[in-house]
């Protein structure tokens, strides 16, 4: 078994907990209740390149990352330095992670925020939209393309936008047969958990001018996101570097001055 196939086992496993709690009906009701979600893609297409922060608090690769007293701080610190959308981890056995984090991150700032988990059933879609999400992260790797596209559409039926993740050119393939408008290159095999910063640079150039572009994993500060953006990037998502940071709203503002300097290479759309 893969770590992706492990991790599902996971989620599934947790799931099915919250589903006999809150059955899918009512989910369903609550999403429908919920404010309306945020406009994502007008905030990635901003002028420069854009910071995606991420809550993180664990990860498979390196186990404990920090110890995050108050998500909510972070993310507030983390609004406050100018990213432009904030990632929550809720996955809970591998990455710390919880809705209870994202609920306290969705009470405090006002910038569009991602659910990131393993989203594999529209049950997950309505739970992200009624704890106030704005966008939801699908992975290629982990979804038939039938269910890729279900999720999509689900996403999209609810006024959210999917961040569609892939790694290898096949799965942009997939992910643009799906009808992805925003794609998330990792550098992290999920399978492996081995990072290459290269792959991004080997399949963004050959993707849609239109379609939103987002380097995910491996930043470790602003050359990283110049060699990003030089390959072209609209955003990165950035989670470790700034967690472990000493000061992660420094860390971010960073990484947000230089993706709005001058000498950044720019998104050719
Ligand atoms: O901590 P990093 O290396 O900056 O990576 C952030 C983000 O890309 C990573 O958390 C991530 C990318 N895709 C995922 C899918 C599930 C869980 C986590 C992830």
């Amino acid at each position: 078994m893969t770590v992706l196939e492990s991790i599902i086992e996971g989620v599934r496993e947790d799931l099915a907990v919250r589903e006999s709690a809150i059955p899918f009906d009512e989910i369903k009701q609550l999403s429908a209740a919920a404010a309306p979600p945020r406009d994502v893609l007008a905030a990635l297409r901003a002028p420069g390149v854009g910071v995606i922060a991420e809550v993180k608090r664990r990860s498979p690769s390196k186990g404990e990352l920090a110890e995050i007293g108050e998500p909510a701080d972070l993310a507030a610190d983390y609004a406050s330095a100018g990213a432009r959308v904030i990632s929550v981890l809720t996955e809970q056995r591998r990455f710390g992670g919880s809705l209870a984090d994202f609920d306290a991150v969705r009470a405090r700032v006002n910038t569009p925020l991602l659910r990131k988990d393993f989203i594999i059933s529209p049950y997950q879609v309505h739970e992200a939209r009624a704890h106030g999400a704005d966008m939801v992260l699908l992975i290629v790797a982990a979804l038939e393309q039938n269910a890729l596209e279900a999720l999509l559409d689900r996403v999209e039926s609810l006024g959210m936008t999917a961040l569609i993740e892939v790694h290898t050119a096949e799965e942009a393939d997939r992910a643009l047969e799906a009808g992805a408008k925003v794609i998330g290159i990792n550098a992290r095999n999920l399978h492996t958990l081995e990072v290459d910063r290269d792959v991004f640079g080997r399949i963004a150039p050959g993707l849609p001018q239109e379609v939103l572009k987002i380097a995910e994993s491996g930043v470790r500060g602003p050359s990283d996101l110049m060699a990003y953006a030089g390959s072209g990037a609209d955003a990165v998502l950035v989670g470790e570097g700034l967690v472990t940071s000493d000061n992660p709203k420094t860390a971010v503002t960073q990484l947000v001055t230089a993706g709005s300097h001058p000498a950044c290479p720019r998104p050719s759309r």
